[in-house]
């Protein structure tokens, strides 16, 4: 019954500091390292559980609110103890993409059925994952890229293990839902967590700009009728609107830089240190160490200085010029937080041998630990 679950999905002693934590669920601000901490390391359960009460989706979809803890629970004991694609990232990119379908260009855009499944994508879209790339799956002639045709490896996996923990009549959270709109949740979450796959980069930015072109000139048209939903982007195609939620989700997935500083370091140490274990493992088998997997050689703040550039950037300010001016404060962060690093790089003493390097490398991270306060 309703009165046994507890507030934000999860029992914690902490469940006063919880709810401070959860007033800024709507902000791009939100701690998710102290959501998790707070939540019993359980952030994904309690941010999709809390989010799913604010936009009213229990009600709209007639969900077991039980049910959807089971499901949420055990998709969280899913997701692996590995330093960066661990449920951590999950409720941050979950978290990320409920704050972008917030914006007032959104407000008419999507149906409610449309917000569902892009939660569920963001939630699901990185279950199970190994702490390795597609690249290292198929170089190692891993089982899942045996079963996936190296194709998409990792996100394929993940729709599966996600779909398959629903088969579970306790977890089935969607059983109210009638056969078209499980089809259509299923059809776009398959469609926005397959986009996730960086080898579809490209594709995204070959597309973006003139969709977005497209997009705007019918917004302009509809400002001219002076509606009151001038700032709104109203598309008639489910396709469009998918394509819209791709991008959504693959920003959010890419948004680590356009946090603030102290965070992003986090997220940084954690995927740095996904990357060595990989190239670890590959040192040993005696593979090629895949880029920025060397440990040895590591030039972490070069690294972040051209995922930004090569990346980020560019992505975000073709998302920024779409919602202008509601995504101004994430510009404002890559900004911020690539000077940050470059200025990391200017200050270096020059490093004449391996033991200066180690010594200052680790006069880094004590920098970035007082940046955590
Ligand atoms: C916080 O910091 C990071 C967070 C996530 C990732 C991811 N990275 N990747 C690809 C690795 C290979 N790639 C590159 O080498 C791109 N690139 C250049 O071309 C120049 C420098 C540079 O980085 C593309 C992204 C993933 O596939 C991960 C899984 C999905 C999303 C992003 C993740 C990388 C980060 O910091 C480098
Ligand atoms: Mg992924
Ligand atoms: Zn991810």
């Amino acid at each position: 019954s309703m009165d046994t679950i507890p507030r934000f999905g999860t029992e914690t002693p902490h469940e006063a500091k919880l709810a401070e934590l959860m007033d800024n669920i709507d902000a791009w601000g939100l701690n998710i390292f102290d959501v998790h901490n707070y939540s019993q390391s359980h952030s994904l359960t309690s941010v999709m559980y809390t989010i799913f009460k604010k936009r009213n989706l229990i009600e709209t979809f007639r969900i077991s609110p039980q049910k959807l803890i089971n499901y949420l629970v055990t998709l969280e004991s899913h997701y692996l103890d590995v330093p960066y694609h661990c449920s951590i990232h999950a409720a941050d990119v979950t978290q990320a993409i409920h704050v972008l379908l917030l914006i007032p260009s959104f407000e008419n855009t999507f149906t409610d059925l449309e917000i569902l499944a892009a939660l569920f994508a963001a939630a699901i879209h990185d279950v199970d994952h190994p702490g390795v790339t597609n690249q290292y799956l198929i170089n190692s002639d891993n089982e899942l890229a045996l079963m996936y045709n190296d194709t998409s490896v990792l996100e394929n996996h993940s729709l599966a293990v996600a779909f398959k923990l629903l088969q579970n009549e306790d977890c089935d959270f969607i059983e109210n839902l009638s056969d078209e709109q499980r089809k259509i949740l299923r059809q776009i979450s398959i469609d926005m967590v397959l986009a996730t796959d960086m080898s579809k980069h490209g594709a995204i930015m070959q597309t973006i700009q003139s969709f977005h072109q497209s997009l705007k000139a019918k917004q302009c048209k509809d400002s001219n009728s002076n509606s009151s939903t001038n700032d709104s982007l109203v598309l008639t195609e489910q396709k469009e609107r998918v394509q819209l939620l791709r991008e959504m989700l693959h920003c959010a997935d890419l948004s680590n830089p356009t946090k603030h500083l102290s965070i992003y370091t986090q997220w940084v140490d954690r995927i740095m240190d996904e990357f060595h274990y990989q190239g670890d493992r590959e040192r040993s088998a005696g593979m090629p160490i895949s880029p920025m997997c060397n440990r040895r050689t590591a030039d972490i703040e070069m690294a972040q200085i051209g995922f930004i550039q090569a990346i980020v950037e560019p992505l975000w300010q073709m998302w920024a010029q779409l919602v202008y001016p509601h995504c101004q404060q994430m510009l404002d962060n890559i900004d911020s937080n690539r000077q940050w690093y470059e200025y990391q790089i200017s200050n270096r003493s020059s490093r004449n041998n391996t033991s200066d390097k180690t010594t200052s490398q680790s006069h880094d991270s004590k920098e970035q630990d007082k940046l955590k306060g």
